[in-house]
């Protein structure tokens, strides 16, 4: 059995063009990703969303501008750890996308999203998001580099998938 742990991950979007940071420390560090982290205890899924992208580049979301687009999960060789990962899209926002201690935000073409510097899943799903289409993904990694098995697919809507998991 695994110990699962709650993540976020937050995109920023606009028709032509989607923000990623450039990770400054810690987990994935110099990968170009969205914005999110660790859900602390006591507080709800999207408002660790909404609080990991004000601290990571300094933009506030509301709650119904945030769209859950996609669900992933990560297990790691010899490790016992889950990590399950909200994604999440949005496109309205306040501010200013500003560097942080933590994250340096760059906006990227579609065309052009860096997939040599991210994580190796994110070429796997990354179709679905350009799509506009829900996912689910499930990956299972040897250290951070290998994938070593994974599934992805299409999702009708997550709530059913959320109702259905439980
Ligand atoms: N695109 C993508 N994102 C991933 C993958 N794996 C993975 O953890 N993430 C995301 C989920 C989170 O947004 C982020 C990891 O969270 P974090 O370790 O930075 O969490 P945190 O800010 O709370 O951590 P801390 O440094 O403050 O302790 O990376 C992956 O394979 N692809």
């Amino acid at each position: 059995m695994y110990l699962r742990k709650i993540y976020t991950l937050v995109f920023l979007r606009n028709e032509t063009q989607i923000l990623l940071g450039l990770k400054k420390r810690g987990f994935g560090l110099n990968k170009w990703n969205g914005f999110g982290g660790k859900v602390e205890h006591n507080e709800s899924i999207i408002d660790a969303a909404i609080r990991e992208l004000r601290e990571e580049c300094c933009v506030d979301v509301n709650k119904s501008d945030l769209k859950n687009i996609g669900h992933l999960e990560f297990t790691f060789e010899g490790e016992s750890i889950l990590m399950d990962v909200r994604v999440f899209s949005a496109s309205v926002y306040e501010g200013v996308p500003t560097e942080t201690e933590e994250m340096a935000p760059k906006w990227f073409k579609y065309e052009e999203i860096p997939f040599d510097d991210m994580w190796p899943d994110d070429r796997i799903w990354f179709p679905y998001l350009l799509k506009n289409k829900l996912f689910y993904g499930i990956f299972h990694y040897k250290g951070y580099d290998t994938i070593l098995n994974y599934e992805v697919k299409e999702l009708k809507c997550m709530e059913t998938f959320y109702k259905n998991k439980k």
